[in-house]
């Protein structure tokens, strides 16, 4: 991520003019007419360009010819339509806080798919490009607020290591949203190993034909899971891998305090990359109960909720699945409940895992949950930052750390707990110094802090994009402690008001 305007510009002036380098095989068009409409962006009046991911650029293998800001503006705008593209808008259902709705991209429009020299295929979509077949009563747009949200957590979580979408571009559109107030709109182009939900699979069980869901269920065997085609019972080899992506991911999530707020059916991606960040948000001091969507009143999405809701969509993943599974459906559902059984036991697997590196472990010990237990435990007691406590463990443990452990604190249960934590690494055959090693990599210094987030947003709502761009440069390497990177630790001051995120916007 560069810096300045005019850097962005040489960025843009590297990619091809006509055709940006795309390679579009669209695969998804040949599916039934039933799984998408095809329909191209509505134009925009004034597309400007504020954001270009120089590097996802280079990883999609786009070409480095001359290509003028105008150019980009247009194209990442939807005002021009890339040679090969085929755009659609694909049809989907969803349960939503618990109630099943017909959906379908109601603002994005899948431009098509992009194959990269290494023969990789990406999902290219434009979200907030236009009404389509499936707006309901929405006008098809997004403001800029959310659109540059998505782009700072996505690509943070991508820093981080955790399967998600990505961003590679922000163009804002000369037109007003109206919302709660008139906002500035914006189109943000998503980029994503594809855009298969499990309500896509609600979508596909919901017609009267066992046929549709067989073709979406090959189609996605193919595309994801091709090590599952050649097993005994492929559609449930789909559904094990399926549900061991989603508690791997779930599970990092929670190791570095991610906060979705909007598990919704449609908004889980069935190969395992997070994917709609609306009223996502990283939690602060720690607390299972942390909820920050204005609109989930009664927790459902609370941060200690996410396995749990994560095993309730898969169950509903599962059920689409049935009829693939066995043709006896008492057969299909024991095999289906068996599978689904797995799930919190996997999730326990790589979280304790996680938290283990977390803890600077490399070994396992019969003690471990509790230990980890104990120490969340203590951080709620005393609302301690999930962050900076973590990070700070490891500066605990040596004379010598950059910083000061600005996480930790000195209550009694807290330094009971670290003298244990202490016996339990003097355990390890390993040394202490590997220990630290492996704690830096494992413990972010650095995370989306929603004021963070929230002075990079309005800056940029008044035209001012140089915070935001910090912002991504210093979320680009989360695990890089320097002075100049002190005041993205701190956590927020403490408000009357408790920090609120919004959906749909
Ligand atoms: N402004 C809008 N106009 C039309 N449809 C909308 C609008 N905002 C949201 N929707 C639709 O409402 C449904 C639920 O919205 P949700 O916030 O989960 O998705 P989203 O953020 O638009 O998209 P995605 O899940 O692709 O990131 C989706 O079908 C979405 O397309
Ligand atoms: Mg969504």
């Amino acid at each position: 991520m560069k810096d300045s305007k005019q850097d962005l510009n040489e960025a843009l002036k590297k990619i091809s003019a006509t055709s940006l380098g795309w390679n579009f095989d669209n695969s998804y068009t040949r599916l039934p007419k039933a799984f998408f409409v095809k329909q191209k962006p509505t134009p925009v009046k004034a597309p400007h360009i504020v954001l270009f991911n120089q590097p996802l650029a280079a990883t999609l293998g786009l070409n480095a010819e001359a290509i003028l800001e105008d150019e980009a503006s247009l194209a990442f705008s939807g005002n021009t339509i890339p040679v090969g593209a085929e755009p659609i808008a694909q049809a989907y259902a969803g349960h939503q806080f618990g109630h099943l709705n017909m959906l379908g991209d109601g603002r994005a429009i899948l431009l098509g798919e992009h194959l990269t020299p290494e023969a990789n295929r990406y999902d290219i979509q434009l979200k907030g490009a236009g009404v389509t077949a499936y707006s309901r009563r929405g006008d098809g747009r997004a403001a800029l607020g959310p659109m540059l949200r998505e782009y700072i957590i996505s690509e943070a979580m991508h820093a981080l290591g955790i399967p998600t979408t990505r961003s590679l571009a922000v163009v804002t559109t000369g037109e007003s949203v109206y919302r709660d107030s008139i906002l500035p709109g914006a189109i943000l182009t998503r980029v994503a190993s594809s855009h298969i939900r499990v309500g896509t699979f609600q979508f596909a069980a919901s017609h009267d034909d066992p046929e549709i869901i067989r073709t979406l269920a090959d189609y996605t065997l193919n595309r994801h899971f091709p090590e599952c085609i050649g097993t005994e019972n492929k559609y449930l080899s789909l559904l094990n891998a399926v549900i061991d992506h989603q508690a791997k991911l779930i599970a990092q999530w929670m190791q570095v305090g991610f906060i979705h707020g909007v598990m919704n059916t449609d908004n889980m991606s069935i190969c395992g990359e997070s994917i709609d960040f609306g009223p996502c948000a990283f939690m602060d001091s720690y607390d299972p109960a942390t909820v920050f969507s204005s609109i989930d009143q009664q927790g459902r999405y609370a941060f200690g909720n996410q396995p749990p809701i994560a095993q309730w969509n898969l169950t509903r993943f599962a059920e689409t699945l049935l009829p693939l599974i066995h043709q006896d459906v008492e057969e299909a559902i024991r095999l289906a409940e068996k599978a689904l059984r797995a799930f919190a036991d996997k999730y326990q697997q790589y979280w304790l895992a996680g938290m283990r590196a977390k803890l600077g472990l490399f070994t396992e010990a019969p003690d471990d949950l509790a230990l980890v237990e104990e120490l969340l435990s203590c951080m709620k007691k005393n609302r301690m930052d999930y962050t900076n406590t973590f990070r700070g463990l490891s500066s605990s443990l040596n004379a010598n750390a950059p910083t000061a452990a600005q996480g930790n604190i000195d209550t009694p249960d807290f330094i009971t707990w670290q003298q244990q934590w202490n016996k339990r690494l003097s355990s390890q055959t390993k040394s202490l110094d590997d220990a630290i090693a492996l704690m830096l990599k494992t413990n972010p210094a650095v995370i989306p802090r929603n004021h963070q987030v929230e002075a990079a947003l309005s800056a940029a709502e008044s035209g001012d994009f140089t915070v935001q761009e910090k912002l991504l440069e210093v979320l680009s390497q989360p695990f890089k402690e320097d002075a100049s990177r002190a005041s993205y630790r701190m956590p927020p001051l403490p408000t009357a008001m408790p920090y609120k995120t919004f959906c749909g916007t």
